[in-house]
């Protein structure tokens, strides 16, 4: 048996644009999705995945004494839950070297599903790594974070940008510009996260901010615009100038927003805690509900979004230094 873990994320700057190559800067943060894989004496792969739910399914018994119905549900909603530990499943076996080979695989998860917080690649990073080791193959982290965006990327129909699935394999701050991806020195910023209870679909939503830089030109200089910023944000992180980080963020979100990626509960999420004096304020991930992240050291906007009715959950989010972890002996 191998178990791995990886974190999860926030986008201190830079979704959306760092697909058509500008900067980005994620950062991990101390939540993580953890793969235990087990290899199995058949060739079958059973996937147990508790954090999945279905979203609508039907029953059919067949008579009145039949206790044991018979449940389907419509295939893409199967796809759709499974098939980033699919492939992360599918891509290590194939790396060791014994793509039939038959594997028990466990998935639990810390992390939203679908809420900006990076689920999706923390769970192809311990997917891979867990699956990998099970079949004798040590990868290092840059090799799991480079299999894990091939995986994000075939998953999403080629909108995938390296950001999440490196910062998850390798932990703490990155830097990711096109193909180039490192791990930068970030003061540990006061993070906060307010959750709306509601999810993204990140592929639909990188293919709207796509067409839409298609048919206007403004689109395109907004994207521009977000790389712009985030060079800037880099040098307010080296002088440690967290005001600046701040207002950058608050930019950022309203980059973002005209890009068509925010959402209703997402900005009432903003502005409470910029009312609360964040120090700034934007969604993180691809966004359409789900996650923002505020700066902040006090309480106050822990408490205020407590208050907003459109945020369910709220809570501090560490940067993580650590990426990819071996959870077995
Ligand atoms: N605990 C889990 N078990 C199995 N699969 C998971 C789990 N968590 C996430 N996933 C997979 O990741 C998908 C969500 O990925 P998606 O990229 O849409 O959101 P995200 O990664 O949470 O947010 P973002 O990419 O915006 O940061 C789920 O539909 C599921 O396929
Ligand atoms: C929206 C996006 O930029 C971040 C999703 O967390 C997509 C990607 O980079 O793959
Ligand atoms: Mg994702």
């Amino acid at each position: 048996m191998a178990v791995s873990s990886a974190p999860g994320k926030v986008y201190l700057f830079g979704e959306h644009a760092v697909v058509y190559g500008e900067p980005a800067v994620p950062c991990a943060i101390e939540r993580r999705a953890r793969v235990e894989a087990t290899q199995r004496s058949d060739s079958r792969v059973r996937v147990h995945a508790q954090d999945l739910y279905l979203n609508g399914f039907s029953v059919e018994y067949a008579g009145p004494a039949d206790d044991r119905p018979t449940v389907a549900t419509d295939q893409s909603v199967l796809d759709l839950g499974m098939r980033y530990i699919d492939g992360a499943i599918d891509r290590a076996r194939d790396l060791a070297d014994q793509p039939e080979v038959g594997l028990d695989v466990t998935v639990e998860s810390d992390l939203p599903l679908g809420a900006g917080l990076g689920s999706s690649a923390a769970v192809v990073v311990a997917g891979i790594d867990a699956t990998a080791r099970e079949l004798g193959l040590e990868l290092d982290s840059e090799e799991v974070a480079n299999h894990a965006y091939k995986v994000e990327h075939e998953v999403q129909n080629g909108e995938a940008s390296r950001a999440d699935t490196f910062c998850s394999a390798t932990g703490g701050a990155a830097k990711v510009e096109g193909d180039s991806c490192e791990t930068i020195d970030a003061p540990n910023l006061p993070f906060v996260v307010g959750y709306d209870g509601g999810t993204g679909n990140t592929g639909e939503l990188v293919a709207g901010v796509r067409a839409l830089r298609e048919e206007y030109d403004f689109a395109a200089s907004t994207v521009e615009s977000i790389g712009d910023l985030v060079r800037r944000g880099e040098h307010a992180l080296d002088a440690g100038d967290v005001d600046e980080l701040g207002r950058l963020m608050d930019v950022n979100h309203g980059l973002l927003s005209a890009l068509g990626v925010s959402a209703r509960s997402l900005d009432a999420m903003v502005w409470a805690a910029r009312e609360a004096g964040a120090r700034g304020a934007k969604l993180t991930g691809s966004g359409g509900g789900g996650c923002i992240v505020a700066l902040d050291e006090t309480e106050d906007t822990p408490t205020a979004l407590g208050y907003t009715p459109e945020c369910e959950r709220a809570f501090r989010a560490e940067l993580d230094t650590e990426g990819v972890r071996r959870e077995d002996g």
